[in-house]
């Protein structure tokens, strides 16, 4: 990624570490927040497009559910990573969706640069400058909640529970991994800034990819959409309505169908991608020197048939049996490892072993509601003339779904 000129901070575990110790933990306490969020940014970016079917039952309307996608994710990840002051700030907004595309430019331009030159002319190319725009920005949204949140502390009043301030207590308990020492009030808010940067870059696009994919698949499948319904359904009703933990570990066809999704349309081709920092040795003898980049086929593993009967196959349930089977004989390990959020050697779209993504619990979650929202709301189709799902778009190393397609909305 060009980290030294694109300023990703990659290096720094302080992100993945608080994810892992603060906000996985605290995921039964903020799932009813989410969910609140989830209506509120529903009612904002899909509710004013969509006629209510007692003005016209009949009328689909066309949206592009990327865009809005992106926008939903955005606040709702917001609420949990910067706060409720701005997770419907339009400069976040911004930032945290403008960000990642400018990394990928900046990496690029980066590349196409002789290495030599890189070291004194890669800071001067418009595209990272562009970054540097984004964090300054960024200080300047942050700053004036920093400083609100500081003096709200000092009066001994209960602090938020999010990211944020989660970073904003390790800078004052002085870790930012073992942790170099954050500095004077600036260099703090610069450092939340670019902290802030690098969550969304990790977070915002990959759970909107995600979303949009599974999207395009119900709206290619009524079947499919009514199935879901009805466990979303039943599973809220033995729930008081409420998403709870417990409530999403239920929805296991819903989870079933998200692993399927990421399997059939993983992100990216190869996974548990690393710069080898010792030389080590296979079993089969083979040597990996130090210095070398290695990384696994995860789309090659996805599609072999001795790992996945039928590989070509989209099965929304193909997790949700193979789950069931396991129980049945009492295999709990191998029920587990069909869960959404696991990771193991035949699933690797959310990487492996101890860096494997910290945020798949929350992004599982944050999914299922969107989802839920969807399909207890709304009746999705393809647009008039399409009779197969909208095929995906390979690029460079991975697969996106057609951002430019719109679904076709009718309210239930
Ligand atoms: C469906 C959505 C997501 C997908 C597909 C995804 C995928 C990934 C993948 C493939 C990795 C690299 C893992 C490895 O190399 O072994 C990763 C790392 C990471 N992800 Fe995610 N991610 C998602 C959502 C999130 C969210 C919502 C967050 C934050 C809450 C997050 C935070 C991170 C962090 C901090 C890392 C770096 C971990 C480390 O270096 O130890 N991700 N993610």
């Amino acid at each position: 990624m060009h980290t030294k000129y694109t300023l990703l901070p990659t290096h720094e575990s302080i992100v993945a570490h608080t994810v892992k110790s603060h906000l996985t933990p605290s995921l039964p306490k903020l799932n009813p927040q989410i969910a609140d969020e989830v209506q509120i940014a529903f009612q904002q970016e899909i509710a004013p497009s969509v006629p209510s079917s007692s003005s016209d039952p009949k009328k689909a309307s066309p949206i592009n559910i990327n865009s809005k996608l992106l926008r939903i994710v955005a606040k709702v990840s917001g609420r949990v990573f910067i706060g409720p002051e701005l997770c419907h700030d339009e400069r976040y907004l911004s930032a945290a969706i403008g960000y990642t595309v400018s990394v990928m430019e900046a990496q690029r331009a980066v590349q196409k640069m002789s290495p030599w030159l890189r070291p004194f002319a890669a800071y001067r190319l418009p595209e990272v400058r562009k970054l540097v725009k984004w964090e300054k920005d960024a200080m300047g949204f942050l700053q004036p909640v920093v400083d609100a949140r500081r003096e709200k502390q000092r009066r001994g009043e209960e602090m938020e529970k999010d990211m944020l301030q989660w970073l904003m207590d390790s800078a004052d308990q002085g870790q930012g991994r073992q942790h170099e020492k954050w500095g004077a009030d600036t260099t703090t808010t610069r450092k939340l800034a670019r902290l802030q940067l690098a969550i969304s870059f990790a977070a915002i696009h990959t759970t909107t990819l995600v979303t949009t994919h599974a999207v395009y698949s119900l709206a290619a499948d009524q079947e499919l959409q009514k199935m879901l319904r009805e466990e979303i359904k039943t599973v809220l009703a033995e729930h008081d309505g409420v998403f709870t933990s417990t409530a999403l570990q239920a929805m296991k066809k819903t989870d079933s169908f998200l692993k399927e999704t990421m399997r059939f349309h993983s992100l990216g081709q190869t996974s548990f991608n690393r710069k080898v920092l010792k030389t080590f040795v296979l079993s089969n003898g083979q040597i990996i020197p130090r210095g070398s980049s290695i990384e696994v086929p995860n789309h090659a593993v996805s599609r072999d048939p001795e790992v996945y009967p039928n590989p070509d196959v989209f099965d929304p349930l193909r997790f949700y049996n193979l789950r069931n089977e396991a129980k049945e004989k009492g295999w709990v390990e191998q029920a587990a490892g069909n869960q959404f959020v696991s990771v193991n050697k035949e699933y690797l779209t959310f990487g492996y072993g101890r860096h494997a993504c910290p945020g798949r619990f929350f992004a599982a979650n944050e999914i299922k509601m969107i989802l839920a929202n969807l399909v207890l709301t709304y009746e999705m189709g393809l647009v008039e003339g399409e009779t197969e799902r909208y095929k995906d778009w390979e690029i460079a190393a991975g697969t996106i779904p057609d951002p430019t397609r719109d679904v076709m909305f009718r309210t239930l």
